[in-house]
């Protein structure tokens, strides 16, 4: 993972800041096992089964970004292994797109990370120009140009860009205080022990 996200998972960054990070709804995955992705969003909204709007992407966002694109969830491998080499060339992290993607093997082997709706064959049309860096509905939330995605086995959360520094302090915290229960755990003390937790149905009885 790269360091937008200081390496925290998406669920770790989520449980930071529960009031100001939003979540993609569980339609949106990783299309690889494995993949995970972080950085500043760079917002795309195209034509769902037209890809255009995907090459022009590639030339436009900056290294370091993540393209974030609203495709209206239409079910067609807008995104291969082309797009995924001529983005890694340019230094773009990830791809999270309300869509379809294809050519899932190949993205594994390069390493790109995809989190994408559906994995398709279907082709589409080059016609279409894109809108970049306005407000797009992605995973059923709204996302703005420079917010941060992460995204992780687990799906993909955004931190409005104005929350990011305090979200990652936070998550630094959690990370720490975790890491003092489980060992805490490994030591034999029980989770409802450690969390103070009172079990409201009477147990005693039960073996
Ligand atoms: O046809 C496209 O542009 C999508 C695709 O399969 C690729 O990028 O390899
Ligand atoms: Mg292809």
């Amino acid at each position: 993972m790269s360091d937008a996200a200081r390496g925290h998972s998406a669920a770790t960054v989520y449980e930071a800041s529960p009031s100001s990070v939003r979540v993609c709804d569980p339609g949106l995955r990783a299309v690889w096992a494995g993949a995970r992705l972080a950085g500043p969003a760079f917002t795309v909204r195209g034509i769902g089964g037209d890809n255009l709007a995907l090459h022009q992407a590639v030339a436009l966002a900056p290294a370091g970004g993540v393209l974030v694109v609203d495709l209206q969830q239409a079910a067609h491998g807008h995104w291969g292994e082309i797009l995924a080499v001529a983005a890694q060339q340019r230094g773009i992290v990830g791809l999270v797109v309300d869509g379809g993607v294809r050519d899932v093997t190949e993205m594994a082997t390069l390493s790109f990370p995809v989190f994408a709706r559906h994995v398709t064959v279907l082709g589409t049309g080059k016609d279409h120009p894109g809108r970049f860096g306005a407000a797009v509905r992605v995973g059923g939330t709204v996302i703005h140009a420079g917010d941060l995605i992460v995204g992780d086995g687990d799906g993909v959360v955004v931190v409005p860009a104005g929350t990011v520094t305090d979200t990652l302090e936070r998550a630094d915290a959690r990370v720490a205080a975790e890491r003092q229960a489980l060992a805490a755990i490994r030591a034999g003390t029980t989770t409802l022990d450690y969390y103070r937790l009172t079990p409201s149905t009477d147990t005693t009885g039960m073996r």
